[in-house]
């Protein structure tokens, strides 16, 4: 026999018993929202614990949130995170790597759905008619795909109240117009807060104490306290966090020299590079570091590294 017809015939038989359905089939080819389709907790840890540097408190939390969530065949509301911190510190890149964990197109599956305030909501005077589309394009991909992830960037520049009209689709409700959203995952990105996770890693720093000594429980309650009193963080007095909608608000500590150091290196592996050390060095010392007398957290984390390699 030649391994073509074998390969039909094989082919021929797993479909007629049934082994590979239609759906796995149409599934190769076209991609699909497989509500069944079990979640890598380690492949989720590894990927950060590779990739994102000096975020232990974030990796940690991540990681035990979307586990918990994903085990629980009935969770009781959507997951919902809130990432907060300095410019550059990894949040957009954190939500990257979660949505590829989720879905394997990441960002560019059809059911992950980015919005950046400042491109998506530009007009303070048509607050209203963005709730409206809000609402609706967010119930149209749930009924779609109930594990559609919605992430909102710039929530700092959101104009308030406008996230409130989704409060609904995040509250305990089984149904809202027939339609659960129990399954799906929002997260909000933010630079609100910054300045208060920036000043207890400085108090640790000041006290001598070690970085990777900052635990959730330092940041949380200051955190949510303080997105809620400030008019510029997209979630001031919001009733997401009033009902205790958001589930964690998780703090991205400002980067240090060392870790600008890291984000070279890996930068220069992922141009297929050789790690050249002197540039490393230099590429950090040409960012700025605050504060004014300590100097020790990098003022945009790592964000200019990419094009700061392309002069050397
Ligand atoms: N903690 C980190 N570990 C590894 N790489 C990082 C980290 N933080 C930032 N980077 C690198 O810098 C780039 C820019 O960071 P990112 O866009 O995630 O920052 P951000 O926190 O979302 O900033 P902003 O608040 O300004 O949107 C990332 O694509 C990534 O390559």
């Amino acid at each position: 026999l030649e391994p073509i017809s074998v390969g039909i015939a094989i082919g021929a038989a797993s479909l007629l018993t049934g082994y590979l359905s239609y759906k796995d089939i149409y599934c190769r080819f076209s991609e699909c929202c497989r509500e069944e389709q079990p979640f890598n907790a380690s492949a989720l840890k590894l990927d950060l614990e590779e990739k994102l540097f000096g975020q232990h408190v974030a990796t940690e939390v991540i990681v035990k949130a979307l586990t918990g969530f994903r085990s629980n065949k009935n969770p009781k509301k959507p997951l919902t995170l809130s990432l907060h911190g300095w410019a550059g510190t990894g949040k957009n890149f954190v939500s990257q790597i979660v949505a590829e964990n989720l879905h394997p197109k990441g960002l560019k599956s059809n059911f992950v759905h980015l919005f950046v305030s400042t491109l998506h909501f530009p007009h303070e005077q048509k607050i209203k008619l963005y709730q409206d589309q809000l609402q609706k394009w967010i119930r149209g991909n749930v009924s779609a795909c109930a594990r559609s992830v919605f992430i909102f960037d710039e929530m700092d520049k959101l104009h308030p109240g406008i996230i409130d009209a989704i409060k609904p689709f995040l509250d305990y409700y089984e149904q809202v117009d027939g339609v659960s959203y129990r399954k799906a995952i929002f997260i909000f990105l933010s630079n609100a807060g910054g300045d208060l996770i920036t000043k207890t890693a400085l108090d640790f720093w000041l006290a001598g104490r070690k970085r990777e000594d900052i635990q959730l429980k330092d940041l949380e309650p200051v955190l949510s306290v303080g997105v809620f009193n400030n008019k510029h963080s997209g979630l001031w007095r919001s009733g997401l966090i009033d009902r205790n909608l958001i589930d964690y608000f998780i703090p991205f500590l400002p980067l240090e020299y060392r870790h600008v150091k890291m984000c070279v290196r890996a930068e220069m592996r992922a141009r297929g590079s050789a790690i050249d050390e002197d540039i490393v060095t230099k590429v950090a010392e040409e960012m700025t570091f605050f504060p004014k007398d300590e100097k020790i957290y990098s003022d945009k984390g790592c964000k200019t590294v990419q094009s700061r390699l392309d002069f050397h």
